[in-house]
């Protein structure tokens, strides 16, 4: 008899749950996982932008996962970034430590280690190493600026901090090509946010003075190989989740081991496609257009001999706009399902959740072990 699981999902205010068929992981179709071509967007046309837009409406309501070409990231600036990321990987723990995000950070920039995460509760620990940096006006591509500029009320909720680079400013250029990469995303970023609006019948513009001083985040992750031990035990590179913000492009080497979960809950495989960026649908756009765009569920596991290099961006609005659902996506047969809440305090909800729970997991386990054994922290 084939039963369907339940997926327990953390968000900021609780646990959702998703369901899943007991079929294994299996290819993706080209209808699943729709193939995008962005150079529309560029165009004078607003026909053209259209059409775009139609296109990620079909692909986000369906499984909320695309991939996207032409979308105007040089070759060279991402494989710049990603022979830094290995060259920051490679390193010896204490070197990767001068950047240990549990120790020197208060907003979750900075490096994590293997093991140190575990997204999914009902999952292993990630394994999975990662470094993360957060938006900096002084770094905006678009229109760089002083903090000292920026008004008070966006002021309060910039994230970035600097010991993220001056920990790592033994590696040559290393800041410069992990900002040349994330000023690509955000200017890519902004362009698509504008095409989203339209795609949800609103103005292009609907949220461009909303995202000045975005959410703009980037993460690095670095999968190992599993030892044999990890899958024997079927360890998680990464545990099932959602993302958090309106939207993620994520860059993925060729390793492949990324799975999203279909909307009828099948678990397909999105393998490395040449020349593409994957988009994402985030929780906080689900909540904006009232579920009529999926934040849909996806894991990694890098089941190769080599390592696995990802580098997602996580695009939100500006953290201090409180935003409720999007006036086209509500109607009298139709009302909001959520409260507008503020962008920045989703994200530092459930970041805060889970590194707390992360924590309390980690002492039960030391309070439960035995005196003799030696407990890693
Ligand atoms: O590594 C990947 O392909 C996905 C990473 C991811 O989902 C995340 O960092 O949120
Ligand atoms: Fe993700």
């Amino acid at each position: 008899m084939s039963t369907v699981t339940k997926l327990e999902l953390r968000t900021a205010l609780g646990p959702v749950y998703r369901d899943v068929l007991p079929h294994p992981p299996r290819d993706c179709t080209a209808d699943e996982i729709p193939v995008v071509d962005l150079a529309p967007m560029f165009s004078e046309d607003l026909a053209d932008r259209k059409r775009v837009a139609g296109a990620i409406r079909a692909a986000a309501t369906n499984n909320g996962f695309f991939y996207v070409k032409n979308h105007g990231i040089p070759k060279e600036t991402i494989s710049r970034c990603k022979q830094q990321v290995l060259n920051f990987m490679r390193q010896p723990p204490e070197k990767k430590n001068l950047v240990d995000s549990r120790t020197y950070s208060k907003y979750f920039n900075g490096y994590l280690g293997k093991s140190k995460t575990q997204i999914s509760s009902s999952e292993s620990v990630d394994i999975r190493e990662s470094f993360g940096f957060r938006y900096s006006p002084e770094l905006d591509p678009d229109h760089p600026m002083d903090i000292e500029e920026v008004s008070e009320e966006v002021r309060a909720w910039i994230r970035a901090e600097e010991f993220v680079w001056e920990g790592t400013s033994h590696l040559p250029n290393f800041k410069e090509d992990c900002v040349a990469y994330w000023s690509s995303c955000l200017t890519l970023a902004r362009r698509l946010v504008r095409v989203f609006a339209l795609s949800l019948g609103l103005d292009e513009n609907y949220w461009d003075d909303k995202v000045t001083h975005p959410g703009a985040d980037s993460v690095f992750n670095y999968y190992p190989p599993r030892t044999v031990e990890e899958t024997d035990n079927n360890f998680v590179g990464l545990g099932s989740h959602t993302d958090l913000q309106l939207f993620t492009l994520l860059w993925q080497d060729s390793v492949g081991g990324l799975q999203i979960l279909s909307k009828e809950g099948q678990w397909l495989k999105a393998p490395p496609t040449e020349g593409t960026i994957v988009v994402n649908i985030g929780d906080f756009m689900m909540r904006l257009c009232n579920d009529m765009y999926k934040s849909t569920v996806h894991r990694v596991t890098n089941e190769s001999k080599a390592e696995r290099v990802s580098m997602p961006f996580f695009f939100g609005l500006n953290f201090n706009c409180v935003e409720g659902v999007v006036p086209s996506c509500t109607s009298e047969s139709n009302p909001p399902k959520y409260e507008p809440i503020s962008c920045g305090n989703w994200c530092q909800m459930r970041f805060k959740m889970e590194r707390d729970e992360f924590t309390k997991g980690q002492q039960a386990k030391t309070i439960a072990a035995p005196s003799a054994t030696v407990v890693a922290m």
